[in-house]
């Protein structure tokens, strides 16, 4: 028959760790050379090759209790207080648990104060974030009220500042407890058992809750993708571009317009109109665009990008699907007609070198997602269009 205290998984706090050498207190269970361990927190997994106790003597095994010396087959970095396991049965991972407290502060427990919390070895600033219910000593029934005064227990939503490995103290009384002191001072304030993590993050590596760019878009429960409007200065690029974006901001969705006019007062001020700088004007802002869509966002680009191949060159930056090219087809006559800030007049006049449709070219989309045809629509009712494709290929959900 195995005794209870090695059958339990095998934890380690640490005290000390070189390279491929780690050092600490055996909290439950047993190790021997050739199991496989992990390092709670990072969720990296090594073997063991050596084993010494504190006096540099070999071990076949160490238990509970007992001081050891571990040489890996691989070096981990790791500081006094984490977590070694085995890896086969790992524990929990969270910087959110619920535990029941024994309250010993002088004043009643205020949730929202920072306070030092110790589980197993591993130390951490954290807060009570909700008092859920107090616990009748006697019969461990909940009882109503969220005011816990000295000498009370209570369940509480307990929040830390970095993840800690624990065990449900049902499962493993020396890392399911808790200790709680105050920032300053080793008074004993509290003290406690974890029940469980509150998090998703519980029971997975820490990497796996790596913040990607899809996690960035699900949150905002919407699919990214780039509205690029290209067409001749006074098309209405401008114009549609703001009426779609009213449109998704009054449905909840989180864009971003990127306009010609704006861009080109920072990030590209120090560009003009040259062909040369019109291709680094659209380079600059297609890989913008495509960070944006990688913090989960709708985005509008609104420029004249005359070049073909510049378009190109923004569309294979983005993902399949990704890049929506929107030709905002008006006849030059009718763009000179409006000409609202005069530069047509004023390039017509000899006084604007390089002027988009006059004396530099346009080069309109061969085959563009969308192709709007201004003449006797609105911008609204154009936008409209444009809503309505999104729609037919589930881009709006
Ligand atoms: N030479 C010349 N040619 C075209 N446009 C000119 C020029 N000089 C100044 N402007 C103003 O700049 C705006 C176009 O900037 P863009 O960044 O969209 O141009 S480009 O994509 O790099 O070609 C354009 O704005 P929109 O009218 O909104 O398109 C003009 O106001
Ligand atoms: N569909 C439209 N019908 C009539 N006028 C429009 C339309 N779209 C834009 N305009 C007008 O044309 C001018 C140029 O529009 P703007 O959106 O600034 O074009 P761009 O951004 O392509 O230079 C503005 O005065 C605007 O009010």
């Amino acid at each position: 028959m195995s005794d209870p205290a090695t059958a339990a998984p095998f934890r380690l706090a640490i005290s000390a760790s070189r390279g491929p050498e780690i050092e600490g207190r055996v909290l439950s269970g047993r190790v021997a050379a050739g199991d496989r361990l992990v390092a709670a927190t990072s969720g990296r997994t090594a073997g063991v090759t050596s084993l010494r106790n504190g006096a540099g003597e070999p071990l076949d095994a160490a238990q509970v209790g007992d001081h050891v010396v571990l040489g890996l087959d691989d070096a981990w970095s790791l500081t006094p207080g984490d977590l070694v396991a085995g890896a086969d049965r790992r524990p929990a991972v969270a910087d959110q648990v619920a535990a029941d407290i024994d309250w010993r502060g002088e004043g009643p427990l205020i949730p929202g104060r920072n306070l030092s919390f110790t589980v197993g070895a591993q130390t951490a600033t954290g807060s009570v974030t909700e008092i859920r219910h107090r616990i009748d000593p006697r019969s461990g029934q909940a009882l109503a009220g969220k005011i816990v005064g000295t000498g009370e227990t209570a369940r509480v939503n307990l929040t830390f500042a970095r993840a800690l490995a624990f065990d449900p103290f049902t499962e493993n009384e020396a890392t399911g407890a808790l200790t709680i002191r105050a920032l300053s001072g080793d008074a004993i304030l509290g003290t406690g058992r974890i029940a469980f993590g509150l998090r998703r993050a519980t029971n997975i590596h820490w990497q796996a809750v790596d913040i990607d760019r899809a996690a960035r878009a699900e949150i905002k429960g919407q699919v990214p993708v780039c509205l690029w409007f290209t067409g001749l200065s006074g098309a209405g690029k401008s114009a549609i571009a703001n009426a779609l974006e009213r449109a998704l901001f009054s449905v909840g969705r989180h864009t971003y317009l990127l306009d010609g006019d704006n861009v080109r007062h920072g990030l590209n001020r120090d560009l003009g109109f040259t062909e040369a700088d019109r291709v680094e004007n659209i380079r600059r802002v297609a890989e913008t665009a495509r960070l944006m869509l990688d913090a989960g966002l709708i985005v509008l680009a609104s420029f004249i990008s005359p070049f073909r191949a510049d378009r190109a060159m923004a569309r294979a930056l983005m993902g399949e699907g990704e890049f929506v090219e929107i030709f905002v087809d008006t006849p030059l006559a009718v763009a000179e007609a409006r000409d609202p800030k005069g530069l047509y007049r004023r390039a017509r006049a000899g006084e604007i070198r390089n002027f988009t449709g006059l004396d530099s070219p346009y080069e309109p989309p061969l085959s563009p997602e969308i192709r709007l045809a201004t003449g006797g629509s609105t911008p609204e009712a154009l936008a409209e269009e444009v809503l309505a494709y999104l729609a037919s290929r589930g881009t709006l959900r």
